[in-house]
């Protein structure tokens, strides 16, 4: 059968920390301390890591000057005998007739020796590793679910915003040079992360990365035994078998007796000649097994107009910027300063921005000044933890591959700040906060993201918001707390439209049609964070108490 290596249980990873497009791909020395929350889905749960990686690098430095001496001592001991081996063995008894010799050759064997002996005892490597150990009580280490989220988020994101692996491994991210290169190792870790999640087409493009690397590379940080065991098992995964017989090939001439190989190599015969076999059928006019004969994929067919495209494509085409509302539809956009006959916002005028007509998604800049900001963060920082999805079916909270951030809620009563943010929604809305819900922090980590999704709760949803008793989430308000310099725009598929993230602006718009009913015009998607921390709240109004506030409507096409 097939196979490839077993991962040892306890992974001891490379010590190597790079920054890879703004966020820390961490490799640490050391058993993974198991038990703590994951880091990887918030970006301020990984400044933690970098005081990890600073104590541990400085403590290393310290170990390695003490490791050198030693070994400059073991160095001036082992050249002192053989220099004194080498004469006494040109003439025995004439070495051993000088007192001085026969007293160096009797000393070399017992005090000196005596003090080797002591240095070898004194194992500082012993006392570093009991260090080490007690550091994951007190320090931040990463788990191994840390090495695969983040190896996982940047697969998303290459996929995502279409990054080439070669400039990705370069720390280039479209054109700016974001952090220093990676090592032919560093390719092999992520290669091997997808291969762990059986994710081979990656496998295949980090473990060719690597190849080159290695190639390149003076100071060889893997083998290339290693690298081409799992590319070409990885290449046969992904269909092509004579190449993975060729990089096979090649892995028996570095490691002849390589037992996975040699079984490897067997099943590619075997697969190889069976495929003739049927091609021959084929051509006898038994089975045709030649492409023309498969229907085409969805990625083989020509995608021409943007109305025909699937959902994720759209999505992703919206998340790269290459989707644009029509010049047309732009131009009926407007914005103004708005009071809602407010005697308040009289004062205090907001700057209201259309970003859409139908459904109507409002943009209001500077609704949240930097202070309001701060307080917002720093509450919800310690409660951060990773974000959850209701289950369509079961009505339970879990969490989801599809939903990677953190979040906390805050109640208006903790700090003046919230309760005036709150106070501004309403204000904004001409609506109650009475029955929203708390106020919901969010912070994005590496390649966070959340995929299209409805904010309300769809019929037929088991639980979905009834504990509450206050009816469905009538609308969204969407403050970003801060600017992302790539990624991380809010999309709306259906209606080919992107918010990009301005720190406190807010938007808002209604995810029910004034029948009550959902509309299905809002489903959207928080796209992958490239570059930078995203970090935005919610609040969620719902129905009850909107009754005088938001007329209501016997049909969806009120507006
Ligand atoms: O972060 C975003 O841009 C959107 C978040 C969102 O849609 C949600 O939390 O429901
Ligand atoms: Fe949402």
């Amino acid at each position: 059968m097939l196979q490839l290596k077993q991962e040892p249980s306890a992974t001891k990873f490379i010590m190597k920390a790079s920054l890879v497009l703004t966020l820390t791909m961490v490799f640490l020395l050391g058993r993974p301390f198991l038990g703590k929350a994951e880091v990887y889905t918030a970006l301020v749960d990984m400044e933690g890591l970098l005081e990890t990686e600073r104590v541990l690098a400085q403590t290393l430095s310290t170990l390695i000057k003490a490791q050198e001496e030693t070994l400059n001592k073991l160095k001036r001991f082992q050249a002192d005998l053989a220099r004194e081996h080498e004469k006494a063995s040109q003439d025995v008894q004439t070495y051993l007739s000088n007192p001085i010799n026969a007293y160096t050759l009797v000393k070399h064997l017992t005090t000196d020796w005596k003090g080797i002996e002591n240095l070898l005892a004194d194992n500082k490597m012993k006392e570093f590793y009991s260090n080490v150990t007690n550091y994951h009580s007190v320090l931040k280490f990463p788990t191994d679910e840390d090495l695969n989220g983040a190896a996982v988020a940047l697969m998303r994101l290459q996929d995502t915003y279409k990054l080439d692996t070669s400039a990705v491994a370069r720390g280039l991210i479209n054109g700016i040079q974001y952090s220093t290169a990676l090592t032919a190792g560093d390719c092999f870790e992520l290669g091997r992360q997808s291969y762990n999640n059986k994710d081979f087409y990656h496998t295949v493009q980090w473990m060719t990365e690597a190849l080159q690397r290695f190639n390149e590379e003076a100071n060889k940080t893997i083998t290339k035994a290693d690298i081409l065991e799992y590319l070409a098992f990885s290449t046969y995964m992904e269909g092509n078998v004579h190449s993975a017989l060729e990089m096979t090939d090649e892995l028996l001439t570095l490691v002849p007796n390589h037992s996975r190989a040699i079984g490897n190599r067997v099943y590619y015969l075997q697969d190889i000649s069976q495929k003739d076999l049927q091609r021959k059928r084929g051509e006898d006019g038994q089975l045709d097994t030649s492409p023309h004969a498969q229907p085409l994929t969805f990625s083989e067919k020509k995608l021409g107009d943007v109305d025909e495209l699937p959902e994720r494509e759209l999505y992703e085409r919206l998340c790269r910027g290459e989707v644009k509302m029509s010049p047309a539809k732009e131009a009926k956009l407007k914005c103004r300063y708005v009071h809602h006959n407010n005697p308040f916002l009289f004062l205090a005028r907001l700057k209201e921005e259309e970003a859409f007509l139908s459904p109507r998604i409002l943009l209001y800049h500077n609704i949240l000044a930097d202070s309001e900001i701060e307080t917002i963060k720093r509450l919800a920082q310690p409660r951060l933890k990773r974000a959850t999805v209701q289950n369509y079916k079961t009505g339970e909270l879990e969490t989801a591959s599809y939903r990677i951030s953190k979040s906390a809620w805050l109640r208006e009563e903790e700090h003046p700040h919230i309760a005036a943010v709150v106070k501004r929604v309403e204000d904004l809305s001409g609506l109650t906060c009475d029955t929203a819900e708390e106020l919901q922090v969010v912070n994005y980590g590496i390649g966070g993201h959340y995929e299209p999704h409805f904010d309300f709760a769809r019929r037929g949803e088991q639980n979905a918001f009834k504990s509450l008793g206050t009816g469905n989430r009538i609308a969204t308000t969407l403050f970003y707390m801060s600017d992302v310099p790539q990624g991380g725009a809010t999309v709306f598929p259906h209606l080919r439209a992107a918010l990009y993230p301005t720190k406190g602006t807010a938007a808002f718009w209604f995810n029910l049609h004034r029948n009550g009913e959902g509309d299905y015009r809002t489903r959207h998607a928080a796209c992958p964070v490239l570059t930078g921390s995203k970090w935005v709240s919610n609040k969620w109004l719902h129905e009850r108490g909107q009754e005088f506030k938001r007329r209501c409507g016997l049909t969806e096409h009120e507006d």
